[in-house]
């Protein structure tokens, strides 16, 4: 229903790509203050209102009397001496008065004028008053009577030291934190390349062999191919030397291009393991900061570093986050990141081979890398890691269960057919799952079926309680049920793994279906099998209430991308014929380069488009009407029997609909045609 996926891990135009739910996500370094340095901060910041507060009452603050309390005062012999400028007059008693008197304070009456209620009393030394309006004839004889001395200057400045300190102290204070943090820095940071407060480091972690667990080729399955590739750059940091002996000149820089999780950071210590030289590790991210000019200094300590400690690995991950080609960067951060991109090209120029230092780099979008990256010498190498296919998932979960005790019945190759379109990333996630639900459930060893329950949390979301009425709950039922026939008879359509209305994630019910196996090429009939299948939720609420709600939200968006990509990347529109309308998307990392700038069609082809993508979507809408019309009585069982049961595997949904298995599709050919021999790009 609402935001309702029909997860499939391979999708057309992204059989690899397509980044599964579960799988790590790495948001963007925020590079902040260190917390504590915050936090220190603060402290002097209160330091400073307590410091303040202190010599505020320490240099006596005056209270504000009435006149006819400084009379009063006056006439007792209690005031010492005043000083007065125009109507006001400030003063010292002799002994201290507390004003407003304590019992009255808040008494209204009492109030002295001018002042709001609630003034705390307080009793002080000096205090200031204000002439009234009308002239006092006589206060000056009154004043020497009583021995009043006028005096020439402010009362105030005979507190000296603590009006300075009053004045200065937080400014001192202030500066005294600024000294701490800059020593503390220096101790750290260290060094002439360290730059103010030591920011010019390059925070690079060194993973070396004896601190952390040592990687090696070991631990690193089903990405053979690129694997192979970079034994010869261990090769090369193991004996620099042999290479360079004859003039050649051995790789600088290779760029690992591939979708998040497959690997490369993985990869790029094993190949430092194996070689055993230390591992500079560090996130493209990281270098820039807020100062221009501090990306740079990273950049260039970085490569100071490996270079005292060569042979040796730079690892920088994210490339792109600095590499994307230059003139190209948002606003803002641009020259920044021009600076640092520069000061990389800089020192990759710089070493040369025989040093015995590589710089490793990965991406998942080389397309945006700037050009200048990519020339001889620089990252002219570029290796590849895919996504595993079925033999490559079981080996990556061979690696990770090593240290899980596993049940007899845990079949891994049966695990890594139901996975496809995982990354590494997502296998291991998913290993580790299923042993926290094995330990949850007090077992001693993992079994098969929290394999199957943790794949099922992964791809689908955990389990969510919300109470819904019997009026929804049947209609989700119909939904997820018009999915599910659908995935039956409509011929080449994924076989329906499972259908429940047990609201997952961000859907109310999910039917999920999964490719046989890893399909690398796909018909065109199978495209249209699948979209069909994902207006089958709504068409089932069509036919059976002829009303319609929100809940297909999300399958419309997938068809109407899926109808869109047929149309503009694939050529399967007649109309539009085999004319690139949209730009290249890479199939196994998603996303896409962009025209860059305008359009490379006319308006008129824009319309066609839009056209034919909707005539696409009309046409499946109708098979939908018509195939869930001839099914009907499958449909009501299948619903009955959701809302009795809840969930239902494939056993059980061709037992209760009677349906056989979708069939297989009839016209091959023309993936057999591209499949056999002839290489299309
Ligand atoms: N081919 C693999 N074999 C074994 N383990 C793998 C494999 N691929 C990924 N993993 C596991 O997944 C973890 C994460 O992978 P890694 O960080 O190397 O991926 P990545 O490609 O660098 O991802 P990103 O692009 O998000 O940085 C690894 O530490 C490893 O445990
Ligand atoms: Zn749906």
């Amino acid at each position: 229903m609402k935001r309702d996926n029909i997860p499939n891990a391979s999708r057309p135009g992204l059989p690899f790509g397509s980044r599964q739910p579960g799988g790590p996500n790495k948001p963007g370094q925020n590079k902040m203050p260190p917390r504590r340095a915050w936090l220190i901060f603060v402290l002097v910041l209160l330091a400073n209102y307590f410091v303040a507060k202190i010599f505020y009452q320490g240099a006596d603050a005056p209270v504000t009397v009435p006149y006819t309390i400084f009379k009063q005062e006056a006439a007792k012999g209690n005031v010492k001496s005043i000083y007065s400028q125009g109507a006001s007059i400030e003063g010292r008693f002799a002994a201290p008065v507390t004003w407003p008197p304590t019992e009255t304070a808040n008494d209204p009456e009492h109030r002295p004028p001018g002042q709001k209620l609630q003034v705390p009393s307080r009793s002080s030394s000096t205090f200031t008053t204000t002439l009234p309006a009308f002239v006092d004839p006589g206060l000056e004889e009154f004043l020497i009577n009583n021995k009043v001395e006028i005096s020439a200057v402010p009362i105030q400045e005979g507190n000296a030291l603590a009006s300075l300190l009053l004045g200065f102290g937080p400014a001192l204070l202030l500066i005294g934190f600024y000294v701490w943090l800059y020593r503390r820095a220096a101790q750290q940071g260290g060094g002439m390349g360290g730059g103010i407060f030591g920011i010019g480091k390059s925070k690079a972690r060194r993973y070396d062999q004896e601190q952390d667990a040592r990687v090696t080729f070991n631990d690193v399955a089903g990405i053979d191919e690129a694997e192979n590739e970079l034994v010869e750059v261990v090769d090369f940091l193991k004996d620099p030397g042999k290479y360079t002996r004859l003039g050649g000149a051995a790789p600088k820089g290779v760029l690992l291009v591939g979708a998040p999780g497959t690997g490369k950071t993985l990869l790029a210590r094993a190949v430092a393991g194996e070689a055993g030289v230390p591992f500079f590790s560090m996130s493209a991210a990281e270098f820039v900061e807020m100062i221009v000019g501090v990306g740079a200094a990273r950049v260039r300590d970085l490569f100071k570093q490996a270079r005292e400690n060569a042979p040796a690995i730079i690892f920088i991950d994210e490339l792109d986050s600095i590499g994307r080609a230059r003139g190209q960067v948002a606003l803002g951060g641009s020259s920044e990141q021009e600076q640092t991109l520069n000061q990389i090209l800089t020192e990759m120029d710089g070493f040369s081979s025989r040093e015995g230092i590589i710089v490793l780099a990965a991406t998942n979008q080389p397309d945006v890398l700037d050009k200048a990256l990519l020339r001889p010498g620089r990252f002219d190498r570029r290796v590849v890691v895919n996504l595993p296919d079925k033999t490559g998932r079981e080996a990556i979960l061979r690696v990770h269960t090593r240290k899980v005790p596993l049940a007899p019945d845990v079949d891994l190759s049966d695990m890594a057919a139901a996975t496809p379109g995982l990354s590494g990333a997502d296998l291991k996630n998913l290993v580790n799952e299923a042993a926290l639900l094995a330990a949850r459930r007090g077992q001693d060893d993992v079994r098969q079926k929290d394999f199957m329950d943790a794949l099922e949390k992964i791809v689908l979301g955990p389990e969510r309680p919300i109470l819904l009425s019997q009026a929804d709950r049947e209609r989700i039922a119909y939904h997820e049920s018009g999915h599910a026939i659908l995935g039956l008879v409509v011929p080449g359509a994924d076989p329906v793994h499972r259908v429940t209305i047990v609201p997952r994630g961000q859907a109310l019910g999910v039917t999920y279906q999964r490719p046989q196996t890893d399909r690398y090429n796909y018909p065109e009939a199978y495209l249209r099998a699948r979209i069909v299948g994902m207006l089958g939720g709504r068409v089932a609420e069509e036919v059976v209430y002829g009303t319609r709600t929100t809940g297909a939200e999300n399958d419309i968006e997938q068809a109407t991308n899926l109808a869109r990509s047929m149309v503009t990347r694939w050529g399967m529109s007649d109309k539009l014929g085999m004319v690139q309308l949209a730009p290249y998307q890479n199939p196994y990392l998603g996303g896409s380069a962009g025209f860059g700038g305008e359009k490379p069609f006319s308006d008129e082809t824009a319309r066609l488009i839009d056209l034919e993508v909707q005539r696409i979507i009309d046409e499946s809408h109708a098979d939908a009407t018509r195939l869930l019309r001839a099914h009907r009585g499958a449909l009501d069982a299948l619903v009955r029997a959701l809302l009795d049961r809840e969930t239902l595997d494939e056993q059980e949904i061709l037992a209760v609909t009677g349906l056989p298995p979708a069939p297989e599709l009839e016209n091959q050919h023309i993936s057999d045609a591209a499949g056999g021999g002839r290489a299309l790009g």
